[in-house]
């Protein structure tokens, strides 16, 4: 008997599934080391949580290995799906890892430091753990690599875009996950324009037209595009060279960007939306505003970017479940066709606006995506 497992390195979070090879694999257990830092705690899906107090990524994997072992059962793990991050321009489908590629893979690692040096550092502890198994990557940038010139590069010398230096995008597992959703249960919409907003510790919206990506608000890092928990979002490089000529060097200002802005620096209080919902105090109210302004902003673009706007889905971890914040971004965006239904929205409900714009909240499951990869290479 044979498993397949799979590893997500979010920035907050180490999350994992264990499945049943199978063209459509069978779920084993599913589970998540979140909140990383000194209070974090085991969940698997289904109810149980405990705390396994301070723990950073290698730790979470440790505690993974652990908790998986019951639902293995003696089945022997064949398989190890990753979720990788950054594929640069060389990389797009699924592809078993090679000691070259991890090479390459490693030359990524500054273009996101909060999660890259995680997700190759657990391919490292799954080949030790599992010697008989295969390591595939699945990346979070091929699903945004067809995009049109325009919304691909920036207004550098060209040279830098045959360098490499491109609007990316990321969360594309995720977005794959969701459109396979759109195909499934709601075909119409999946052939119309829909703005997919991924709201977790980080966070982007995507423009997908017929199934496709067309526009991602992330860019050649996932620094871009929305506030997130730490990560500042959209910002005028000038402040990077105004940062600079005050004498910061890089690692101080990557520092700041990726772990010390975003809802966490603006409000002072905490990168976790659920703090900041239960504050009182009003820079939590500012930082939520802001939140919200960025992400109203971005659905006008990437509406305009299609020519218009079937749908919308919420997703991530505040997408599902931070009923405020979906509220606020629909009530607030009625001139585009959003209306809510608030009763459906307060009780979690999948379809929660009233039309013509079909508003959906789907909770996103990129380990699905990630086992179907791994799959796929098993059974060739
Ligand atoms: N009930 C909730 N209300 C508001 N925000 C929530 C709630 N549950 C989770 N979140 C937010 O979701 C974030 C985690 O999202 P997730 O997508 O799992 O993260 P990651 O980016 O690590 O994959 C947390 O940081 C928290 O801010
Ligand atoms: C790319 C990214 O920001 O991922 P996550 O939301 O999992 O941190
Ligand atoms: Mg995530």
């Amino acid at each position: 008997m044979s498993a397949i497992l799979t590893l997500n390195a979010g920035s907050s979070s180490l999350k994992f599934g264990v499945y049943q090879v199978a063209e459509e694999p069978g779920l084993l257990l599913k589970g998540q080391v979140e909140n990383l830092g000194p209070l974090a705690r085991m969940k698997l899906q289904g109810g149980e949580a405990w705390d396994i107090g301070p723990a950073d990524h290698a730790v979470a994997l440790h505690e993974i290995l652990k908790a998986i072992e019951p639902a293995l059962d003696g089945r022997v793990v064949m398989g190890v799906g990753h979720r990788i991050v950054h594929g640069g321009k060389t990389y797009g489908d699924p592809l078993i890892l090679t000691e070259e590629i991890l090479a390459k893979l490693r030359t990524l690692e500054p273009l996101a430091p909060l999660h890259q040096p995680h997700n190759l550092a657990a391919v490292y502890a799954a080949q030790k753990e599992f010697p008989e198994s295969v390591q595939i990557a699945c990346f979070d940038t091929s699903f945004h690599r067809h995009h049109p010139f325009v919304n691909d590069t920036y207004a550098l010398p060209y040279k830098y875009y045959e360098q490499g230096v491109r609007r990316y995008g990321f969360h594309g597992l995720s977005y794959d996950y969701i459109t396979s959703c759109l195909r499934r249960d709601w075909p119409e919409l999946y052939k119309g324009r829909v703005v997919v907003a991924h709201l977790g510790n980080g966070a982007s919206m995507c423009a997908i037209k017929g199934g496709q990506s067309v526009s991602s608000t992330m860019g050649f890092s996932a620094l871009d595009g929305l506030p997130m928990g730490t990560r500042c979002g959209q910002l005028d490089p000038g402040v990077i060279l105004y940062f600079m000529a005050q004498g910061m060097d890089a690692n101080e200002i990557s520092n700041m960007l990726y772990n010390d802005s975003g809802l966490k620096g603006l409000s002072g209080i905490s990168h976790d939306m659920r703090t900041l919902l239960e504050s009182e105090d009003p820079h939590a109210a500012q930082a939520i505003d802001y939140y919200v302004f960025r992400i109203k902003r971005e659905l006008g673009a990437l509406s305009t970017v299609m020519g218009g706007l079937d749908g919308l889905v919420f997703s991530g971890g505040i997408g599902e479940h931070a009923a405020p914040i979906r509220a606020r971004v629909v009530g607030e965006m009625e001139f585009m066709g959003l209306s809510l239904n608030a009763e459906a929205n307060a009780a979690g409900e999948t379809r929660i606006g009233t039309g013509p714009v079909e508003v959906l909240v789907i909770p996103t499951d990129e380990e699905r995506v990630i086992a179907r990869a791994v799959a796929d290479a098993l059974l060739v």
